[in-house]
């Protein structure tokens, strides 16, 4: 009896406290380009919105140092990783895209993180999200994609005038089955990193011949079966709001994806095809602004945590304190993850 007590307050001593869900937002960034700004852009997105949740940047070896600076000087956590390739001998005319790409798949790599929400540069979070983390394990959660544009011209789907977002305009031909799965735009998913999975995207992709959509289209044939959509606010793909503006209320938008041709903010000229909308141009506009806010600096944000300690008794300490969370973790972790 006296041992079962004794063993019970050891074991209560010993238990550990249930830790924290390690969580992070990651993006990817390739090449010396001006993505660079997409991902400043991003982590000052995030900040805005105060998400909880610090910025993994998972950068190829063609990212120059300074830009490597410039995401560590903006809070992000900076993970080098290696170049993905496609299989031999297949993909000679666009190498970098497939390469591009397909190194992505090296984000569930990121086992020291549970759970990660992947956003692509040219995303921006207009709302707060972190409750997408609060989803059900074990499922890959995405935004259906729309079929509409001239980019999807290769498909049966553009074709014969399917899209996904309104299924019974053009129903899917009896003569054409099985019906092609739900299918996911891979800018913005919510998945959990493991090395297991890992070894297997990346060993079966040796084996699987390049489609047009890349790594988009590779994930969505790999995680067919535990796909679960979400709804269009969390990865407005720009399309939808001319293709299928019944399915969007633009003001509800958490998070919008600049991916229509002409669309990236930093390059945008007004001059493509459906780029003189006025809702595109707010939707730049609103970009440009969170870009230029250097209230949302990290720099600024750590200045203003100091003052905090200072202002203790000012009545500002909650709200800087909700702020500083993803600060620390940032500040913590970057050095070494640089
Ligand atoms: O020179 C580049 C090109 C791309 N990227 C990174 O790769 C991401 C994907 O590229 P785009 O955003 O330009 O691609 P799209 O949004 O037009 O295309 C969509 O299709 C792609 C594959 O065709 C990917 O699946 C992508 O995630 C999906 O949103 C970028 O956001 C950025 O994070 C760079 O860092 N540098
Ligand atoms: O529907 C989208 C869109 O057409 C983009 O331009 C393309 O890059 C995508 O990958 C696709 O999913
Ligand atoms: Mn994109």
């Amino acid at each position: 009896m006296a041992s079962n007590i004794t063993s019970t307050k050891a074991a209560k001593v010993t238990a550990k406290a249930p830790s924290a869900p390690r969580r992070a937002f990651v993006t990817f960034l390739a090449g010396n380009g001006d993505y660079v700004k997409g991902v400043v852009g991003l982590a000052k997105g995030l900040r805005k919105v105060r998400s909880k949740y610090p910025l993994v940047v998972a950068i190829l070896p063609d990212v120059p140092e300074d830009h490597r600076k410039i995401l560590v000087d903006q809070g992000c956590i900076v993970k080098a990783i290696e170049p993905v390739y496609p299989p031999e001998n297949q993909t000679q005319f666009a190498m970098a895209y497939y390469v591009i790409n397909y190194s992505k798949l090296r984000i569930w790599e990121f086992v020291e993180y549970s759970k990660m929400i992947y956003l692509d540069g040219d995303i921006q979070v207009f709302d707060n999200i972190d409750h997408l983390f609060d989803m059900e394990d074990g499922y890959f959660y995405a935004v259906m994609d729309c079929f509409c544009e001239k980019t999807w011209s290769h498909t049966p789907q553009y074709k014969i005038g399917y899209c996904q977002q309104c299924p019974d305009k053009v129903q899917w031909p009896s003569q054409l089955r099985p019906k092609p799965p739900l299918y996911f735009n891979a800018g913005m998913f919510v998945y959990e990193p493991s090395l297991s999975v890992y070894d297997v995207l990346l060993s079966t992709l040796k084996v699987t011949t390049p489609t047009p959509f890349a790594e988009q289209d590779y994930l969505n044939m790999f995680f067919r079966d535990i796909y679960r959509p979400i709804p269009p606010i969390y990865n407005l793909v720009m399309a939808l709001l001319w293709r299928h503006p019944e399915n969007i209320e633009l003001e509800k938008a958490k998070v919008v994806h600049y991916c229509a041709a002409g669309s990236k903010p930093w390059r945008y000229t007004g001059k493509e095809e459906n780029m003189d909308r006025e809702d595109i141009k707010t939707l730049v506009t609103k970009w440009w602004d969170i870009y230029n806010d250097e209230s949302l600096d990290y720099r600024n944000v750590v200045s203003g945590e100091a003052e905090a300690d200072e202002d203790e008794q000012t009545g500002l300490e909650p709200y800087l304190a909700a702020m500083s969370e993803a600060v620390v973790v940032n500040h913590i972790r970057a050095p070494s993850a640089a």
